[in-house]
């Protein structure tokens, strides 16, 4: 399904032309563009439509309309509303594929959303082992695996809810999960340490198994090994998204307006939003990928054909890179497939 494409809009020139930081991504031959597909979920009025229209600085997703205030009361079920935009980092074509959950959360009971999200990303799964197992490969099979789920937390400046902690245990074995705080310019700096904090120390205790920067195999080099605890360390990623652009010295610069003064979205003292947008459509793309099809998918696989199915079990497995600091199970000994093509 295609619900909106950016590739017709008028493009105003990128912020992004001017930067240029160490590593990149693998796939710069990948002519048609890479496919990278990406979920977004959290609750309504945490910022995921502002934030995909940032990344992709056009507007994909149109804001919601105001609906009808004698109807407000009532929750819509979830929906599935997928995005497809063209983008070009560092001289690489990327098909980004936007998965969004509008109507998430904003019930009494969430199971069904838990449950539905859980169906959705397992079923990308299933449609590649349907795949390999067919005699005759189709040659235009599209992978739909989903390398990422964004998963936005409310700034309440306190702690995970039980909400934030179902989700992301529940999914963090089949997805690579990074943790966003939304609208983030709502806390104070001191209080955006703190509160990273006791996300952190709640993903610990919970044994929540967030995709967490890996330090790479042996063989890379020091400087990636620095990018990755740096990052570490910046989750969960505090991001705000905006669509205000001002002109700066004869460049654009994308703010948050107040009667106090700008909020730069791009500038990392004022929002990780850079580090985020370029973990995913540069330096970790790869490992996304890769961890989905060989990581995540590849357990899902072993589990499928075994006939265990430890997510609903409730004894999720969790990759040994993996977990903030999980106690995490040891997954078996997963047996090489042949991937589809990506
Ligand atoms: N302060 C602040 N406000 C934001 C930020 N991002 C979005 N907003 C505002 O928050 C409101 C909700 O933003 P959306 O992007 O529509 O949030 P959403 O999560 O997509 O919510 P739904 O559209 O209801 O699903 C809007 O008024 C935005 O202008 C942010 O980073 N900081």
């Amino acid at each position: 399904m295609k619900e909106g494409s950016g590739e017709d809009q008028n493009v105003a020139p990128s912020v992004y032309s001017h930067v240029s930081r160490p590593g990149s991504h693998r796939y710069k031959s990948a002519k048609k563009g890479l496919p990278f597909n990406v979920m977004l979920v959290g609750e309504s009025g945490l910022g995921r439509t502002t934030f995909v229209n940032t990344l992709c600085e056009r507007v994909v997703i149109p804001p919601s309309p105001c609906g009808d205030s004698e109807q407000a009361h009532i929750a819509e079920p979830m929906q599935f509303k997928h995005y497809t935009v063209d983008m070009e980092e560092d001289g690489m074509k990327i098909v980004l594929n936007i998965i969004d959950t509008p109507g998430f959360g904003d019930g009494i009971d969430n199971e069904n959303c838990f449950t539905r999200i859980q169906e959705h990303i397992e079923m990308q799964f299933d449609h590649v082992l349907a795949e390999e197992n067919r005699i005759k490969r189709n040659t235009k099979f599209m992978d739909s695996r989903i390398h990422a789920l964004l998963y936005f937390i409310a700034p309440t400046g306190h702690s995970l809810r039980e909400i934030d902690v179902e989700l992301m245990r529940r999914l963090g074995s089949r997805i690579n999960i990074i943790p966003v705080i939304g609208r983030a310019d709502s806390l104070t700096p001191r209080e955006l340490v703190l509160f990273k904090q006791r996300v952190m120390n709640d993903i610990v205790a919970f044994g929540i198994p967030i995709f967490n920067f890996p330090d790479p195999e042996e063989d890379e080099d020091e400087e990636s090994v620095e990018e990755n605890a740096e990052l570490r360390a910046m989750v969960p990623f505090a991001v705000v998204g905006c669509e205000e652009v001002i002109n700066e010295e004869g460049r654009p610069v994308r703010v948050r307006s107040y009667p106090w003064g700008v909020v730069q979205v791009d500038n990392d003292e004022h929002s990780d939003f850079d580090r985020l947008r370029y973990v995913l459509l540069n330096s970790h793309i790869a490992d996304l990928r890769d961890r989905t099809q060989n990581g995540l998918y590849e357990l899902y696989r072993t589990e499928k054909l075994s006939g265990t199915n430890v997510v609903s079990s409730g004894t999720a497995n969790v990759l040994p890179e993996d977990s903030a600091a999980a106690p995490a199970v040891q997954p078996p000994m997963v047996p090489q497939s042949h991937p589809v093509a990506a």
